[in-house]
């Protein structure tokens, strides 16, 4: 075990300062490939830390909504030149805190930049329409305002892209933001807010403050003062976090799990389908809303795809993200890895049969850290756990289909409705799957994951509050539209 010589205490970010919590508790952020290695220690923060930095996104909102959306952007721009310049560092925290590799972790890192970079372009685009009035001496037309303060609670799965594309366009269309990042990966979201501190905002305009979910979060929810909660995680708090939010009125919007199909028609290129299976269930260990989880297979190719698949999944590097030979990381957490280790056993106890993988991972340094094999299910009855809950892991099961149709209507025997690949050369086939799957992301011939900043992305179903966030779907969360009428008096 290496000795850690120095390990950094990060602190929140209120009123434009990095300040300690009033707790005077940290908590540490470990590395999921080696539990003994501390990243850094976060602060434990309390709801009279939540307060004050409400209370400083409260008053700096007055003056930042006055600003001009051009003037606003500038310091988003500013921000992006920074994170592109700490692109390194920031993503070698993210391998370190969070476990995906580092190739992922700097895109995804430069992701963020590109995210900054549309929004505070944004700020010099139109927020309104003119609309012909009935009384032909009127000028009718819509303006927006923002919403106030926006609170953000993010995951640990994307902790760059995911807050970045949450604040930034609550910051360029006005609002002011309290962003509660998960604690698993709360160094990286300090480095970001860092980024945001140099690019000098305004006091109080961003604001940063870690600690439990059930503290900090909930506070973020019921806080009088936060006009609007934009949220990304688990189904069970996403919907805890939008009744409280509903009750006081507030808006919300909610970006929760998938159940995610992959459907492979018997006319598909099977290589490219089974990259995109691998790529699309397997990157980042599986922990993606968008990650593959079922995969519905026409009869006549089922044998095929599958030789492939498990020829393919065996040639796949378990190890540390910041290895440069390693394809997959471990789970986040040990907890993460528990949950997908107890999938795992309930599929097996449901009947289903394990063809590849299914166990932790402890050879050697590997027992250190939260690894778990990629694991591969056929077998599987659409009513069991497996095929029913969002797993979070690694873990694919393989089903048997006579026909498109079926593929479709089983794909789309779930409560989730994210994304929803088909691998297929007929464009009947395509168009059918367009229209009768439901799914809010749906590509053919192209992975489950991966989303564009650009583009609207969110679910169908339970997996969203059924608002869409990124691109310029983001003005519609972020403000209010005020209708106005003017008419010249006599
Ligand atoms: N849709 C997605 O991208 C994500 C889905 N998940 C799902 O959630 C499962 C559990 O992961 P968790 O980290 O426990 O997710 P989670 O939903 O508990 O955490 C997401 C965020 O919500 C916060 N939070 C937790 N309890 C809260 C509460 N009572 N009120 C307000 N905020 C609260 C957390 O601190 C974190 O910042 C995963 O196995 C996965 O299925 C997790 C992360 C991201
Ligand atoms: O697939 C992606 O690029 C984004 C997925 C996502 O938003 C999530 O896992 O929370």
């Amino acid at each position: 075990m290496a000795v850690q010589t120095e390990i950094k205490t990060y602190l929140n970010y209120i009123n434009g300062s990095w300040v300690s919590s009033v707790s005077n508790q940290v908590e540490p952020s470990l590395n999921p490939a080696n539990r003994h290695d501390i990243v850094g220690y976060v602060q434990r923060s309390t709801l009279e830390d939540l307060n004050a930095a409400v209370a400083a996104a409260k008053q700096a909102q007055a003056s930042w909504r006055k600003r001009s959306g051009v003037e606003r952007g500038e310091y988003l721009y500013k921000a992006a030149r920074l994170l592109e310049q700490r692109l390194d560092d920031i993503a070698e925290t993210m391998t370190r805190e969070m476990g995906k590799t580092l190739a992922e972790a700097k895109a995804e890192t430069m992701r963020g930049v590109h995210i900054l970079r549309y929004y505070a372009g944004e700020g010099a685009r139109k927020v309104g329409d003119v609309i012909p009035s009935s009384d032909s001496e009127g000028l009718m037309f819509t303006t927006r305002v923002p919403l106030g303060v926006v609170g953000v609670i993010s995951p640990w799965n994307f902790p760059v892209a995911i807050p970045i594309w949450k604040m930034a366009p609550a910051l360029v269309y006005g609002n002011t933001v309290v962003l509660k990042p998960a604690s698993e990966t709360a160094v990286t979201a300090a480095k970001v807010i860092e980024c945001f501190h140099e690019a000098g905002f305004p006091n109080g305009v961003v604001n940063m403050v870690c600690g439990s979910g059930s503290v900090i979060g909930q506070g973020i929810a019921n806080h009088p003062d936060i006009d609007g909660v934009t949220f990304t995680g688990s189904n069970a708090v996403g919907k805890q976090v939008g009744r409280a939010a509903f009750e006081r009125g507030a808006k919300y919007q909610l970006e929760m799990g998938g159940k995610n199909p992959v459907i492979v028609a018997k006319d598909a290129d099977l290589d490219l389908a089974v990259e995109g299976t691998i790529s699309g269930g397997l990157r980042s260990t599986g922990q993606k809303c968008t990650a593959t989880s079922r995969v519905f297979i026409e009869k006549e190719v089922y044998e095929p795809f599958k030789a492939k698949l498990l020829e393919r999944v065996k040639q796949l590097k378990i190890g540390n993200g910041l290895d440069a030979d390693t394809w997959m990381g471990p789970c986040a957490s040990e907890s993460q890895l528990n949950t997908v280790l107890s999938y795992i056993e309930k599929g097996k106890a449901e009947g289903a049969k394990l063809l590849y993988g299914g166990k932790r991972c402890l050879d050697g340094e590997l027992a250190n850290g939260f690894y778990v094999e990629p694991t591969i299910f056929e077998e599987v009855d659409l009513q069991m756990t497996i095929a029913r809950e969002e797993i979070f892991g690694p873990v694919l099961a393989l089903i048997p289909v006579d026909s498109i149709e079926e593929a479709i209507r089983l794909a789309n025997d779930t409560e989730y409705g994210l994304s929803a690949s088909l691998y297929t050369k007929n464009i009947g086939n395509a168009l059918q799957f367009i229209q009768d799957i439901e799914a809010g992301l749906i590509k053919v011939n192209a992975e489950t994951a991966g989303v564009e900043f650009q583009a609207p992305f969110g679910g169908m179903k339970q997996s969203s509050s059924h608002s869409r966030e990124q691109g310029q779907a983001a003005i519609e969360f972020f403000t209010s539209i005020k209708t106005v009428f003017v008419k010249a008096s006599e």
